[in-house]
């Protein structure tokens, strides 16, 4: 959410922020349902002023005025209560405008459409080259035993998986490698419940346009998130820090939960795109100063880059374009892992920053060292998320008789194994 203030003085770079992000958004509607609101408080404020001039009047009125200033004072009451109804219809449909209005990208994100334009800023790691031919990872999984697809299917229907043996020790291997780095870099790492109220999602801006990817629970009115994000955001909501307490660093440890709605067809094979994963989701309050941003930015791009590392992953690193970051985002960078059997590089982590876009939705502020409250800043990044980055390891690592070697930095988190799966 911007601040409408902002809005007021600056609708040329908030009309331009919309179409940069393809939001079909009608800032001058807002406006005028911005100036509608205003106008009703202003009349009902002269009403009230006006009623409580002819209350006043009464104790002091003699007998035969009164009548006439009760009757008055009546109306007035009247008056203000017909106003209600339009002045709450006119800030109901301000605030979901609100909602919807994007933030402003920064200058430095590359302008574009669609992912297609993101621009790639760095590439890293050696591809592989094998002198057998390749497994893709869903053959490297079945030859091993270490998934099953079709039997879960019939149980937990579509996009479902079940890691099995070893497959199972690898993703907790990761999630652990991730959660050790990011407690040695100061995280406090939480697990969350996966489970979320309306206004949390409201809160990352998942929701009011993302709302057919979350399930929902109608007995308990609450819904599945589809990342930790969405409970952390919220975690402090309505609350006043103090400057002193920030920066918060939290590594949020859950389940997630997406619909893929809008997905139909896509990646449905496999380890990709599923409706249920787990992930270490890297989440940063920080205060707001765009450079502190730019800082923490930074610092949670390199968090990500130096887990793909100690996988031992080629990857890239692309900067994403004003048209595929999303609407709350100032600028996003996605680190994206080689997959040989697509001969492409597949997204693993999105790294964001959002500036105060989010911290408006949840009211998260704080009391800066001058004593003015402020509304923080948020940032996120994945730190890993299974099991999608489990098909450019198994890819990248496989061997010819079809085991996978472990590299260095994961082999303590599995009982010291160099390599797992086949031999004979
Ligand atoms: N349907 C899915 N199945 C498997 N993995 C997924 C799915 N959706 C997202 N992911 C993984 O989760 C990562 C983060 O998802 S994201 O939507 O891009 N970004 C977020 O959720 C942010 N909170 C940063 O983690 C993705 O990069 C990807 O690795």
């Amino acid at each position: 959410m911007l601040d409408i203030k902002f809005i007021r003085e600056n609708s040329d770079i908030v009309k331009n922020a919309c179409k940069l992000k393809n939001v079909a958004l009608d800032i001058d509607q807002l406006l005028a349902l911005d100036k509608e609101v205003s106008s009703l408080k202003t009349e009902e404020q002269n009403l009230l002023t006006q009623k409580n001039g002819i209350t006043a009047k009464i104790p002091k009125a003699s007998a035969d005025e009164r009548p006439a200033l009760i009757a008055e004072s009546k109306a007035l009451d009247e008056k203000v209560k017909a106003l209600k109804p339009r002045a709450e219809k006119a800030e109901e449909e301000l605030k979901t405008l609100m909602y919807l209005t994007p933030q402003i990208p920064s200058p430095k994100a590359p302008i574009g459409k669609d992912d297609n334009d993101n621009v790639e800023v760095k590439k890293a790691g050696v591809l592989p080259k094998f002198d057998f031919t390749p497994l893709d990872h869903v053959q490297i999984l079945e030859k091993n035993n270490w998934a099953d697809f079709e039997r879960i299917a019939k149980v937990s229907g579509s996009r479902s998986y079940s890691l099995k043996n070893e497959m199972v020790l690898v993703e907790l291997a990761m999630h652990r490698l991730a959660m050790d780095k990011l407690m040695q870099k100061g995280f406090t790492v939480v697990s969350v419940p996966a489970f979320a109220r309306e206004e949390a999602l409201y809160g990352t801006g998942h929701f009011p346009n993302g709302r057919d990817q979350a399930y929902y629970i109608p007995e308990q009115n609450i819904y599945l998130a589809g990342t930790a994000e969405v409970q952390i955001n919220s975690l402090h909501a309505g609350e006043i820090l103090k400057e002193a307490e920030l920066p918060i660093l939290y590594a949020g440890y859950s389940p997630c939960f997406r619909s893929e709605a809008g997905s139909y067809g896509r990646d449905v094979r496999g380890l990709i795109r599923v409706h249920q994963f787990m992930k270490v989701e890297q989440f940063i309050y920080c205060k707001n100063d765009p450079a502190e941003s730019e800082k923490w930015h930074k610092i949670l791009l390199e968090t990500s880059e130096e887990i793909v590392q100690d996988l031992e992953l080629p990857y890239r690193v692309v900067e994403c374009c004003t048209g595929d970051m999303g609407a709350g985002k100032v600028r996003m960078f996605d680190v994206e892992a080689w997959v040989p059997s697509e001969q492409k590089y597949r997204e693993t982590h999105s790294c964001s920053a959002l500036h105060d876009w989010q911290s408006r939705r949840t009211q998260t502020r704080y009391r800066d060292n001058d004593n003015k409250v402020q509304y923080v800043h948020t940032l996120n990044n994945t730190a890993i998320a299974t099991p999608r980055i489990l098909v450019p390891f198994l890819e990248n690592h496989q061997q010819a008789d079809g085991s996978v070697k472990i590299p260095a930095k994961l082999q303590p988190y599995l009982m010291g194994m160099t390599v797992i799966g086949k031999k004979n």
